[in-house]
């Protein structure tokens, strides 16, 4: 089973997130994980074409997706959009950003309409709204996983909440993923 998360994180914050889904996800037996960081240039599309479920992510820039997130999206049109690539995959989002609200919701939402476009199945986050800042989901999002970082380097801030948050939607996106894929081999 094949879990794919493609991100962009302009100083490092975003990729701390990122590599806390995979590590969520990678807790499920048999999930082969792959990072896609959007700024290394070269999407291996024929991967996410081959993923049972793709999580995207984005710091949040201006209240919305990184300019380079938004070009992923765009240059999916022909290899995944047009053949319907993505079709009935699991998906989900993550964002982080400066604020606590910062409008991260509104890159979330527009990571879900670009997962509905794609013809996927979007999921959200099972989490409670935490009560303290050391609980996960602190932020107290349900449609994806959110994340606050200080001015501080990433080896300080995303805190460790957000992280196991991010870490619960991989794990929650693979174990999902692994029920689609036995339901539909059986
Ligand atoms: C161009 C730009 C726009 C930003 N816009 C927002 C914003 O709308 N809301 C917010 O809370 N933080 C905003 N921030 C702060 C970033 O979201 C924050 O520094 C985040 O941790 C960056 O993640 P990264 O290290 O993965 O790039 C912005 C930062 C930059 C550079």
């Amino acid at each position: 089973m094949l879990v794919s998360i493609v991100y962009d994180s302009g100083y490092g914050h975003t990729a701390r997130q990122a590599a806390a889904v995979a590590e969520g996800a990678r807790r499920v037996a048999g999930a082969d994980v792959r990072l896609v960081a959007v700024a290394d240039g070269d999407i291996p599309w024929e991967t996410l074409a081959l993923s049972d479920a793709i999580v995207f992510g984005s710091a949040t820039y201006n209240g919305t997706i990184s300019a380079r997130f938004k070009k992923f999206m765009e240059d999916s049109t022909r290899p995944a959009w047009m053949p319907q690539a993505w079709r009935n995959k699991v998906a989900a989002g993550f964002t982080n950003s400066g604020a606590m609200h910062g409008d991260k919701l509104n890159s979330l939402i527009t990571m879900a309409l670009f997962a509905a476009q794609q013809g996927m199945v979007w999921v959200g986050l099972d989490l409670f709204p935490g009560k303290t800042a050391a609980e996960k989901n602190r932020v107290g999002g349900w449609l994806g996983a959110m994340a606050q970082s200080d001015d501080a380097a990433p080896d300080v801030t995303p805190p460790t909440s957000d992280l196991e948050t991010a870490a619960h939607l991989g794990q929650r996106v693979a174990e999902l993923a692994a029920q689609l894929r036995a339901g539909r081999a059986g």
